[in-house]
């Protein structure tokens, strides 16, 4: 293992937490290297108050990354893997993927215990189209509202008054060591998650052998069976994260289930499919699954959202 290891990283208090978790790992496990972080600007830093759906284009926290990645100014990038594009830049790899955090929403409110709990027209906060559609279906009658910013700004916002109620990702919340601001967490059934939600991806060089040899024991294989199962789902839809799909997969033994969804922004139409297969089929289950939704009706309303998103 090198001495020195620089991680490039977002200044967010999220992206700088996780990297952290990353560094004290590597440094504990390899006693003799010393990880330095890297903090890197992000479009989608610089954007955080236009609606990321409208925005377009994938990838908006991970370009500048890569791009140092490629240029050897840092070793390694610790993403959210529901932030990292499907289509990678030539001689990168998400190669090292942690075990994973609950993948599940979670429903924050200061006065509220349950989405069931909200009284008729309370006002509830996302900007996410996947959870505005599951909201949707479940509550017709609330006011959805955008909510946009970092998580310390989400739940400033939450705290002001400004909604009764945010979702936000349990996973985010958990390693900020924010676990008690989570009022509930949404089961699957409920509210399937983001593609990835949860789980970190590490990437590096493909030419990098010798660090991914020495970050292997940061790898959780059944993780990295049901991501790649999930985004095999997301691939076959060309979506980026602002489109009304979710995928969440698990793991037992040899067998991997996953469940799908696509919806319609305002809720009234919920496409839901799961498959169960062998782990060496991860990819083609989530193709094969995409392929069944879009039949469904998936098709027509993924042409509606991406030809919204290209006018805007
Ligand atoms: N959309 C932004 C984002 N990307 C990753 C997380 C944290 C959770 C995770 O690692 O999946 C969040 C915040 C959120 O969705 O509430």
């Amino acid at each position: 293992m090198k001495q020195t290891i620089k991680i490039g990283t977002r200044a967010s208090l999220l992206a700088v937490t996780q990297s952290t978790w990353v560094k004290n790992q590597i440094e504990a496990h390899h006693p003799g290297t010393s990880v330095e972080l890297v903090k890197i600007t992000t479009k989608g830093d610089k954007i955080l108050d236009v609606p990321l759906a409208k925005v377009g284009g994938k990838g908006l926290f991970v370009k500048e990354i890569e791009d140092a990645l490629l240029e050897k100014r840092v070793d390694l990038a610790v993403h959210s893997m529901k932030d990292v594009p499907t289509d990678l830049p030539d001689g990168l790899h998400v190669a090292v993927v942690p075990v994973r955090e609950v993948p599940q929403d979670a429903f924050i409110s200061v006065k509220y215990a349950t989405l069931s709990e909200l009284p008729h027209g309370a006002t509830i906060g996302t900007s996410s189209l996947r959870r505005k559609a599951q909201l949707a279906s479940l509550r017709p009658d609330l006011e959805i509202k955008d909510l946009r910013g970092n998580l310390d700004t989400r739940l400033r916002k939450l705290d002001e008054g400004m909604y009764d109620a945010i979702i936000l990702a349990g996973a985010g919340l958990n390693r900020l060591g924010m676990q008690e601001r989570i009022t509930a967490l949404f089961s699957v059934e409920e509210m399937l998650p983001a593609i990835g939600q949860g789980s970190l991806g590490i990437e590096l060089r493909e030419s990098d052998s010798e660090l991914l040899e020495g970050l292997q024991f940061l790898h959780h294989e059944e993780t990295a069976l049901a991501v790649a199962a999930e985004r095999a789902f997301l691939l076959r839809l060309e979506g980026g994260c602002q489109v009304p799909i979710g995928a969440y997969a698990t793991v037992d033994g040899d067998i991997l289930t996953l469940t799908g969804l696509i919806a319609s922004v305002d809720g009234k139409t919920v496409l839901r499919e799961q498959a169960s297969g062998s782990v060496s089929e991860a990819a083609s289950l989530g193709r094969n699954l995409a392929e069944v939704l879009l039949d469904r009706g998936g098709r027509a309303i993924l042409d509606e959202v991406y030809g919204e998103n290209n006018q805007a």
